[in-house]
């Protein structure tokens, strides 16, 4: 069978949310830094992510990790993490669908009942513990990388509403945080297609007054994505929030979103809501769940920080190879 491509792949979902983990068919290009080593995907390889990404072979709603060797040599496996509309930094779903992968397949061995497994990203280095029984990953959780506010509550004026607070924060992506009611909307499944464009004109309209940037790497900057968030609730002493993130292009996650939900606990702890040590529920729109908690305090530039801690569960769903024909008129896919 002749191919241009040829791609192995473990397909997983975390809290509903797919994560294809690509484990053979693409060479590493190797860097010193894995920020740069992404650049070096981003530019040479792009074409893999929109084949897979796009259709006929993905669709928006997933995303797609490549495993290469880390630059750190702390790291067990470095991984990269492809979006249908761009690359990222770190993504909390694909950690968790990542390191099931890794242990359950064997390419980490596993160790009952707790595996530690460090793992190389573009925004630094990440450590995920998965409770493991008879072979199965049971649960992961991950420390993030520290994540800071930019801005609370920012106004923008949203055409069709007026002006709306925001909140601006990082938490290994870049996110806007509006509140549903503000938005004369709920966080519900039927109310999607209106929860997507009200967050593709918050980024924009976010875009349109600054430029958050990480100060650290400064090529990490700009908004990846949108939450819309319902208000915190404390049921019987437990804190928890129902929120929905609007992912570029524009989908909605079907995970409470790891790197959204670190955002949040910056944010959450500078309004002096979540102390150092507590957890809270993050809620997606389909119900699912993941359990964030603020592991102690940092500093990133002149940024105060909080280091988070993630935890969620991952399936694998299947495998599947991909192929590219040299004939086939979408080597690179297509959106409509
Ligand atoms: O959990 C996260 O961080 C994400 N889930 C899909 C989109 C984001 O990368």
């Amino acid at each position: 069978m002749r191919s241009r491509r040829n791609l192995s792949i473990i397909c997983s979902h975390c809290e509903g949310e797919a994560g294809d983990v690509i484990i053979g068919g693409i060479l590493d290009l190797p860097a010193k830094t894995m920020h740069k080593k992404l650049s070096r995907y981003i530019n040479e390889y792009d074409d893999f992510r929109r084949l897979l990404l796009h259709e006929p072979r993905g669709r928006p709603e997933m995303s797609a990790m490549i495993i290469v060797p880390p630059c750190d040599p702390r790291a067990d496996a470095g991984f990269l993490i492809m979006a249908p509309g761009d690359w990222v930094p770190m993504s909390g779903s694909n950690t968790i669908c990542t390191t099931t992968v890794l242990l359950e397949t064997g390419m980490v061995s596993m160790k009952e009942p707790l595996t530690e497994v460090k793992l190389d990203t573009a925004a630094g280095l990440i450590t995920a513990t998965a409770e493991c029984d008879n072979g199965r990953c049971k649960s992961v959780s991950f420390d993030n990388v520290p994540a800071f506010v930019f801005a609370l509550d920012q106004e923008i004026f949203l055409p069709g509403i007026g002006t709306v607070r925001v909140d601006i924060s990082y938490g290994g992506q870049w996110y806007v945080i509006a509140q549903a009611k503000d938005l004369n909307i709920e966080v519900e499944t039927s109310n999607g297609a209106r929860l997507i464009e009200l967050g593709k004109q918050l980024k924009q309209a976010v875009l349109d007054e600054c430029m958050p940037t990480h100060p650290e790497n400064p090529a990490i900057c700009g908004v990846n994505n949108i939450i819309i968030t319902e208000p915190l609730v404390n049921r019987e002493g437990k804190k928890s929030v129902r929120h929905t993130v609007i992912v570029t292009p524009g989908r909605l996650d079907r995970s409470p979103c790891g790197t959204g939900s670190s955002s949040r606990l910056a944010v959450l702890h500078a309004r002096g809501q979540l102390e150092v040590g507590e957890s809270i529920t993050f809620q997606s729109i389909i119900n699912t769940e993941f359990v964030g908690r603020i592991r102690g305090l940092d500093k990133v530039g002149d940024h105060n920080a909080v280091l988070p801690n993630i935890k969620g569960r991952a399936w694998i769903t299947g495998d599947r190879q991909v192929r590219l024909d040299p004939d086939d008129p979408f080597p690179t896919g297509f959106l409509i």
